[in-house]
């Protein structure tokens, strides 16, 4: 499975969560790629299990499963690819780890970023802030719909926007020239993860 997909579930990092419920009722609504994200402090034996419970999960859907930061728990578990950004492993140094086949996700927020990561071997790239989020601390400003125009002209490759995605917000990034969006908060906070994903869905293409 090498699809990157258009609804992407970045599973929420934070403690106490149940990451494999929220999967599930996530892969059931319609989320098409699961990238596993974990704390900077888990240990990698949990990081692995943990992507490998979500990797069955996704295999038994059809479902991509990326996993963030850690390429070798992605080359580990058997992934189908892995997400870098700024503080990860250098986008041409992530390819030669996975190989020519993987996915390859990188994050961008400007168009000479984008372009230098499509040409180190990025398979799609995660853009954003594309609204405010209180999912992850420290990100710069919002760089709205058009900043992700901004990139998405600058580049062949697709582009996921990310943070603050919400059902409402989803015509305006596709306007943008967004292939699809990650979010955490919009599924992992919702009462109802299954409809919280079928609605996401529902404004994305086939
Ligand atoms: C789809 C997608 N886009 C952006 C990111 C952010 O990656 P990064 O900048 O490396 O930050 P962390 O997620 O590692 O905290 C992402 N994970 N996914
Ligand atoms: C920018 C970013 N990078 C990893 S998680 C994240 C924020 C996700 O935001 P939200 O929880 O609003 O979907
Ligand atoms: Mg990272």
């Amino acid at each position: 499975m090498k699809h990157v997909g258009r609804l992407h579930l970045v599973t929420d990092a934070r403690p106490g969560r149940d990451v494999l419920a929220t999967v599930a009722a996530a892969v059931a609504g319609g989320v098409d790629t699961v990238q596993v994200r974990v704390e900077d402090d888990l240990t990698d034996r949990l990081a692995y299990e943990l992507a490998e419970s979500v990797l069955r999960l996704c295999r038994d859907a059809g479902v991509t499963c990326l996993v963030n930061d850690r390429l070798d728990v992605a080359l580990a578990v058997g992934a189908d690819g892995a997400h870098v950004g700024a503080d990860d492993l250098p986008v041409a140094a992530a390819r030669r780890v996975l190989g020519p086949d993987a996915i390859l996700g990188a994050t961008a927020r400007d168009p000479v970023v984008a372009r230098r990561a499509v040409a180190d071997g990025a398979t799609y790239l995660g853009v954003g802030p594309a609204y405010a989020t209180s999912t992850k601390a420290g990100l710069p400003d919002a760089i709205g719909p058009a900043g992700v125009a901004a990139v998405a002209g600058a580049v062949s490759v697709p582009v996921i926007a990310i943070a603050g995605v919400t059902v409402e917000r989803i015509p305006a990034l596709l306007a943008a020239g967004a292939h699809g969006v990650a979010v955490v908060g919009a599924i992992c906070a919702a009462g109802d993860p299954a409809a919280a994903a079928l609605a996401l869905r529902a404004e994305l293409p086939a």
